[in-house]
């Protein structure tokens, strides 16, 4: 049978497009047959948890956690982690990687997998487009979705979130001069560096019966969220600190932040401009910290004012300058002072229950002169009065510096500190022996001995004076009324301190 050329093209034509067609329809047919058996007969389901979420600039809380989670989960059980060193810390970051991890929740098997979104461009997005994101998928079988969508994912943001408490690089703030907050882009009140001060209850020196005690009362503070709510109280605690400088206040704070592994918001109150700023610095602040204002007499008198570092003569001119302004109206009054009143309002106000787990320390070197109202208890819970050396304290430093329990010179030393008012910061001084790992302690502790001769020698003619001073005030021929408040051996402790 002879076909000739156009119809020969005709068939062809016709069959290309048949076969055309029918690969459409097969192919049409596969991705429907892939669908229904993936519909079907795939039983696994994946959750997708993104790194940041939607315009946010903030990370996502949940990315956050379970990163956390999967870390510790690596760290204990997966075989390959990838490893590294954390931004301004000494602490190794592992992460799963690009790695699939398993986790097992109550018998049921959970796969985590990271991956990585190529940078994009978005507009609408505040953060910077070239940066990487990354996300977490999880699979599990169909049939525990439920448990996955509930009590596993809650379980994940719990333990991630106490795990990245545990782990954070804890943080000191600093307030913001008020000219650098209120511009558009430095909007933070405070600013922050790495907390590292190595000050522990270990290393400080006082009393091991009160340091015992202020131990119980920051557990008993840390685990009493319900508590606090059964009471009906803010979830916070105030402490008083006082004594002479170089008795440990400062060191005492930074204990207290490395046992409870918080932060330190320490607020500097002469540079803060009014009773309003003070209250929207105390918001920003964040749960698990210790807000700290040092030197408190120092920072606001009784009445309210600031005080300043001037003299007296400054002070009037400065006054007498402020009248005028205030006079032609260039100084509202009041809105440009931190009050008395607005202190309290910030230790106990409403808005002082906003947030929970806060603690807040006044130090000071004069507890006489701070108003009773700042003071008063349930304002500032505890009073923790940091004395001179004592016997005990002069112990625990020797163990630091020097590395040693006793001595034979320890007889004289403990004769020496009952008579001799001496900081530990002093005695701290004496016992230095840095780069000399081998030296000889006693040569360090005859250096503490000569010290203490040395500053009862030149106590002594000004015991004499306060005896005389005494006995010529009282006029009882000769008879010495001992006032053991302020000179008697009681270390230096004022009259009606507590603990
Ligand atoms: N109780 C103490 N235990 C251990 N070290 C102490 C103690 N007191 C002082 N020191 C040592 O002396 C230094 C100064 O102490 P610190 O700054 O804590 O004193 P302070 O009471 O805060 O003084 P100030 O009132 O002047 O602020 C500390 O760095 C520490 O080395
Ligand atoms: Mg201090």
């Amino acid at each position: 049978m002879n076909m000739d050329h156009e119809s020969l093209m005709a068939f062809s034509s016709k069959l290309t497009s048949i076969v055309g067609g029918l690969a459409i329809i097969w192919t049409m047919f596969g991705q429907f047959i892939s669908y229904e058996l993936d519909h079907h007969l795939n039983p696994y389901d994946s959750f997708i948890i993104e790194e940041y979420a939607g315009e946010r600039m903030n990370r996502h809380e949940l990315y956050i956690a379970s990163k956390a989670y999967l870390s510790d989960h690596c760290s204990r059980r997966a075989s390959t982690c990838r490893i590294e060193l954390g931004k301004d810390s000494d602490r190794f970051l592992v992460s799963i990687g690009e790695r699939e991890v398993t986790d097992d929740f109550n018998g049921v098997k959970i796969w985590w997998h990271s991956s990585l979104h190529e940078p994009r461009p978005n507009p609408g997005s505040n953060r910077n487009v070239d940066e990487e994101t990354r996300y977490y998928t999880l699979t599990f079988h169909k049939r525990h979705r439920q448990l996955v969508e509930g009590s596993y994912l809650r379980h994940v943001l719990k333990k991630g979130r106490a795990i990245t408490v545990r782990n954070r690089q804890r943080r000191l703030f600093t307030n913001n001069p008020d000219a650098r907050w209120t511009s558009y882009f430095t909007k933070t009140m405070w600013s922050h560096v790495a907390f590292h001060h190595p000050s522990t209850f270990e290393t400080l020196a006082m009393d091991p019966v009160k340091k015992q005690e202020i131990i119980n009362d920051l557990n008993e503070f840390r685990n009493g969220k319900e508590y606090y709510s059964r009471i009906g109280k803010a979830w916070k605690r105030g402490y008083l600190l006082y004594g002479p400088p170089g008795t440990g206040k400062s060191s005492m704070i930074s204990a207290i932040a490395n046992f409870l592994e918080y932060d330190i918001y320490d607020l500097e109150l002469t540079t803060v401009k009014s009773n309003s700023e003070l209250r929207k610095l105390f918001i920003e602040t964040t749960g698990k910290s210790i807000i700290v204002i040092e030197d408190i007499d120092c920072s606001l008198d009784l009445t309210g004012k600031r005080k300043g570092s001037k003299s007296k003569e400054e002070e009037d001119k400065d006054n007498s300058a402020e009248e005028k302004k205030r006079k032609s109206g260039l100084i509202e009054e009041e809105k440009e002072k931190v009050t008395l009143s607005g202190l309290l309002n910030f230790i106990d106000g409403l808005w002082s229950a906003c947030g929970e787990e806060r603690i807040l320390i006044f130090t000071t070197n004069h507890v006489e002169k701070l108003d009773p109202a700042l003071i008063r208890t349930g304002r500032m819970d505890k009073h923790i009065e940091m004395s001179y050396c004592d016997f005990e304290s002069f112990r625990v430093l020797a163990k630091n510096y020097l590395g040693i329990q006793s001595h034979d010179l320890y007889g004289t030393i403990s004769k020496l500190l009952e008579e001799v008012k001496i900081t530990p910061s002093d005695v701290a001084e004496s016992l230095m022996c840095v780069g000399f790992s081998n030296a000889d302690p006693r040569v360090y502790l005859e250096k503490l001995i000569k010290s203490l001769e040395k500053k009862k020698e030149s106590e002594e003619p000004q015991k004499k004076d306060d005896i005389a001073e005494e006995v010529h005030e009282n006029g009882n021929n000769g008879v010495k009324i001992a006032n053991t408040c302020e000179n008697g051996n009681n270390g230096g402790k004022w009259c009606g301190a507590k603990w």
